[in-house]
Formats: structure tokens, C-alpha cells, sequence
């Protein structure tokens, strides 16, 4: 039977990569979505602009809206500093399969908890489910219409503190108007805009920071 994108991109991760190395695996994801098949991980470019907010907030609670393959996973946790915690939220099964076995691959299960199910619905179960009191940094790559909605969500389930950073990924492609209207014109956030390229394309999107100020 054909395999799918997903699992191709994870052969090319168990081919290429060293195992327990985080930035091996990043390079053989971008090899092959650059030389083989494109697929919607950030991507390199707009990836090392996560890794800055990621060193700056040096976070020790992370969620991550939409794990996909694990791309932005592995970059996130491997810049972790040690005892901190990244949780991704993934709704698709088979994405979610292939993500736990890239994050395994970079040896880095212990910082990450793999979730799967609807961010609407996980949003407002974090802080008995896991613990989790607010959240330093935010990932938003997932469904483009459900930035806005989940936002809220976190904002009226006190997911959210002062100086809790939202970096969020694809505001110019594919787009999400509403949630860029929202952080740029509220009062309660001060946005940021990080100008890029759609990955591994020369396509404009950019990534926008928003640190949410209480
Ligand atoms: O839809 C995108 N991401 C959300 C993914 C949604 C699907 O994967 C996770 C979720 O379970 C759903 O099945 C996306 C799309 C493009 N794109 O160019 O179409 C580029 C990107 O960086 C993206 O994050
Ligand atoms: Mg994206």
C-alpha cells in the first residue's frame, strides 16, 4: 500500500538523522522538504526565527498548537533549559504517530508531552490534566481559524500571565486576519511582526510575536 508524506518524512529522519541528535533531525527534515517532497513544517527560515524568541523567553512551560510531523517540537525542546516542559496539542492520529516517533529519534520524549485531540476541547482541561499553571511561551501552527478562538480560550482560562509571549506561525500565508487584527489592535498585547518566507519557498509569510501584557 502507498505510504504517506508524513511517513516518508520520517524515513528520510531514521536514514539521515543521528539518533539523540536534535539538530540532525532538523536537517534531514529540511533536506527533504527542500530537495524531496515540500511539506508544512516552519521550515529553516522562519524556524531560526523561533529559536531567538525561544533562547529569549527561555521558557519552562511551552505549548504548541498543532505538532504536524514534530518539526517545531524538536526545534523548541532542544533549546529547553533542563526540567522544562513542552506540550503539543495534534488533532490528526497519524500525524500524531509520526511526530512521536520523530521526537524519539531526537531523544527528547522526556521534555515533550504529545497530545492528541482538539485544542478547543484540551485548552480548558491543562491546568488539572498536567499540571500546568500558565504558559511562558505559545506556538500557535495550527488550523489557521482557530488562532483567534483558542486565544480567547487561554486568555479566559488564565493560561495566560504578563509577559507570556504567543509566537505565532503562517499570519501572511496561508493567513490568519482575524487573530492579527485581534493582537494588533487589543491593548492587552503588544505584537510584533518577524517578516519571512513561506517555508522552504519564496513566498512571503512571517511569523507574528505577541506578548500578552495582563
Ligand atoms: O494548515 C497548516 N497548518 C495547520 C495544520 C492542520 C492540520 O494538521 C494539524 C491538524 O491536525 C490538521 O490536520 C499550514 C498550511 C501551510 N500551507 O502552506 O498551506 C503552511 C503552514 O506552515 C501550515 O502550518
Ligand atoms: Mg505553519
Amino acid at each position: 500500500t502507498q505510504s504517506t508524506r508524513p511517513q516518508r518524512l520520517l524515513g528520510a529522519v531514521q536514514k539521515n538523522a543521528t539518533r539523540g541528535d536534535p539538530r540532525s533531525v532538523v536537517r534531514a527534515i529540511d533536506h527533504f522538504c527542500r530537495h524531496k517532497e515540500w511539506a508544512m513544517n516552519v521550515g529553516d527560515e522562519k524556524g531560526c526565527i523561533l529559536d531567538s524568541v525561544v533562547s529569549e523567553v527561555n521558557p519552562a512551560a511551552v505549548l504548541e498548537l498543532g505538532t504536524y510531523c514534530g518539526y517545531s517540537t524538536v526545534r523548541i525542546a532542544s533549546l529547553l533549559p533542563p526540567h522544562a516542559k513542552l506540550i503539543t496539542l495534534e488533532f490528526n492520529p497519524d500525524f500524531a504517530a509520526i511526530a512521536r516517533q520523530v521526537i524519539a529519534w531526537a531523544g527528547l520524549e522526556e521534555k515533550v508531552q504529545l497530545v492528541e485531540g482538539a485544542s478547543g476541547d484540551w485548552i480548558p482541561k491543562m491546568k488539572e490534566q498536567f499540571g500546568v499553571k500558565t504558559f511562558d511561551l505559545v506556538f500557535l501552527d495550527h488550523w489557521k481559524d482557530r488562532y483567534l478562538p483558542d486565544t480567547k480560550l487561554m486568555e479566559e482560562c488564565g493560561l495566560l500571565r504578563k509577559g507570556s509571549v504567543l509566537l505565532a506561525d503562517n499570519v501572511i500565508c496561508p493567513g490568519t486576519p482575524d487573530y492579527l487584527e485581534y493582537v494588533r489592535s487589543s491593548p492587552r498585547y503588544t505584537s510584533q511582526y518577524f517578516k519571512s518566507h513561506l517555508e522552504y519557498t519564496k513566498v512571503e509569510d512571517g511569523l507574528e510575536k505577541s506578548v500578552f501584557l495582563g
